[in-house]
């Protein structure tokens, strides 16, 4: 599967959050590959009518109960959760018209070798690691390969992904520890958000301004580094004036534990992303 066009059709296991964020995003876009895609590509299988309903009403969509009802795929996008996924797989490895799709799967944690010895034989596999900013545009995707996928179909999805944000092809023993930074960074980012509001308005804030101010200094930050190409390191330093009030805040947080907490959540994400792969 090197090309898109009119006529491929997309299944997606799985309407949920990231489901919803990532067929929403490639239908909108505007950017090559995805821009060939509009509802009309895409089939949704999840269980619950609500969500269905909900799909067929937003985007236009087809929705199906289950991946068993799905009549034809080119690509089948796996946006079950990790839980859920073998089961599901199960009740569709004998089925001869997977035989020859590109599955695409963004489950945390489950490899390739896994997926491969549960999908329909001669199946195609690239295991990608979204983030929910892709939602905005914005997202981080990471993509690998799996012993079924060529270089082509590797390329097709980095290039859909990066549709949707930046998206990097990465060695698979690399996934868990970016599914540990850019997969469940936004809630790390969003906690610091928060965080940074409740301290505010233990100063005497009120908590929307304090909120605001977060969330507008979480932005400009990126985009300064993103923009001048300065190093965090650099812009840490140009804000930290000698005997300064920030290096009085990055002094306390050390003290804090704050490198020690950022690194403890890392290597506690990376573990349960492994527990995770073997469900
Ligand atoms: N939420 C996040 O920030 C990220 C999630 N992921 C991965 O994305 C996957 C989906 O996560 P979310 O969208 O957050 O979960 P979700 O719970 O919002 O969506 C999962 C959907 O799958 C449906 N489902 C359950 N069993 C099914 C079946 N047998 N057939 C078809 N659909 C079925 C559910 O009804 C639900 O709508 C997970 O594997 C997760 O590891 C990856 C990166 C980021
Ligand atoms: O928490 C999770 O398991 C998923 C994977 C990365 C973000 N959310």
């Amino acid at each position: 599967m090197a090309k898109l066009s009119q006529d491929t059709r997309i299944a997606l296991i799985g309407g949920g959050k990231m489901g919803e964020a990532i067929m929403g995003g490639w239908i909108a876009s505007d950017e090559a590959p995805a821009s060939v895609l509009s509802a009309a590509n895409f089939i949704v299988a999840n269980p619950g009518l609500p969500r269905r309903e909900y799909l067929e009403r937003t985007y236009g969509v087809a929705c199906v109960e289950q991946a068993t009802d799905i009549d034809a795929a080119d690509i089948v996008v796996l946006a079950v959760k990790p839980q859920v996924m073998m089961g599901m797989l199960e009740t569709i490895a004998n089925e001869a018209r997977f035989g020859e799709c590109l599955f695409v799967s963004i489950a945390a944690g489950m490899t390739t070798e896994r997926l491969l010895g549960a999908l329909p034989p001669g199946a195609h596999l690239v295991r990608t690691m979204p983030n929910t900013p892709l939602l905005v545009g914005a997202g981080a995707t990471t993509v690998c390969g799996s012993s079924s996928a060529s270089v082509e179909d590797v390329e097709l999805v980095r290039a859909l992904f990066s549709c949707l944000g930046a998206a990097f092809v990465i060695e698979e023993a690399d996934m868990d520890a970016t599914g540990a930074i850019s997969g469940s960074g936004p809630a790390y980012v969003a906690a610091m958000i928060e965080a940074l509001t409740a301290a505010g308005a233990r100063e005497g804030l009120s908590a929307d301004l304090a909120e605001r101010l977060a969330v507008q200094t979480v932005y400009g930050t990126a985009e300064l580094i993103r923009k001048t190409g300065q190093t965090p390191e650099q812009t840490r330093l140009a804000v930290c004036s000698p005997g300064g009030s920030t290096l009085a805040a990055l002094a306390a947080m050390g003290e804090a534990g704050l490198s020690r907490a950022y690194e403890a959540g890392v290597a506690a994400a990376v573990q349960r992303s492994k527990e995770l792969g073997a469900c």
